[in-house]
């Protein structure tokens, strides 16, 4: 099994002053442990704040939920990744579903984000999953490994086994509907398939991590089902006391 991942993707939630009080309560009550990798996805502007409070503890990984798939250039209101990479950054979110659903993100700008985050020397954390309809048309998996096969098409086998997995079906994400953990990793055993034919044996040790609805109930269930080596976390890491409860039950 591989160390357990835990990532807190904030969305569009605590500016600076929030981030600072929650990582305050939060490192209080969560010690450093080799046992767990643990990840923060704070808005951009929160950035600053978080690295400042984590200073001594450089093991817990910062990213940006989001770079834009210039390197640079006229788009107003964008973060381009030497931007994201200057402010600290060493993890990347790119084509989460709220990107692609929301804000129309493609599978081929997910592919130019990923070569820009891999050329910068960051890591793209790259996020899969099917729709509510997609799904209920048996075309999961279909609809998962294409999103996978554009979001890695630019990298070559190396860069792509560098890369982390999120597999965050749709319909799960802040619904409060789960995917059972024997649902989620039939299709974390799918990536993994897939991902071994792409870059070899160094698939077997990739992380792929789960979104969707993780709570304090289900997520160590979650973690125990093979395939699934870590989570991606919305609504429930948003609370100091709640996320340092799942990160070190
Ligand atoms: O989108 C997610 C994490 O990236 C999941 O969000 P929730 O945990 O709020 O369902």
């Amino acid at each position: 099994m591989l160390k357990p991942i835990f990532a807190a993707n904030w969305k569009m939630n605590h500016g600076p002053t929030e981030a600072r009080a929650f990582l305050r309560e939060f490192l209080q009550q969560v010690p450093r442990s080799s046992d767990r990798t643990l990840a923060f996805f704070p808005p951009a502007l929160t950035l600053h704040a978080v690295q400042e409070q984590l200073q001594d503890r450089h093991e817990i990984l910062v990213g940006v939920q989001n770079v834009h798939h210039e390197a640079s250039g006229a788009f107003t209101g964008e973060t381009s990744v030497g931007m994201a990479r200057d402010a600290g950054a060493r993890l990347v979110l790119v084509g989460h579903s709220e990107r692609r659903h929301v804000f129309g993100e493609t599978d081929e700008q997910s592919a130019k984000k990923c070569e820009l985050v891999v050329r910068a020397g960051l890591i793209p954390m790259l996020c899969v999953g099917e729709k509510l309809e997609e799904r209920e048309a048996g075309q999961t998996e279909e609809v998962v490994l294409r999103q996978l096969e554009a979001g890695l098409s630019l990298l070559d086998a190396h860069h792509a086994g560098n890369a982390l997995i999120a597999y965050e079906p749709v319909w799960a994400i802040g619904t409060g509907r789960t995917a059972t953990p024997q649902d989620a990793s039939t299709v974390h055993g799918a990536i993994r398939r897939w991902l071994r034919e792409r870059v070899g044996d160094r698939a077997l040790t990739m992380p792929i991590l789960y979104g969707g609805s993780v709570n304090r109930g289900n997520a160590k269930l979650l973690l125990q089902a093979p395939d699934i080596d870590g989570l991606l976390v919305g609504g429930a890491s948003l609370d100091a006391g709640n996320w340092a409860a799942i990160v070190t039950e």
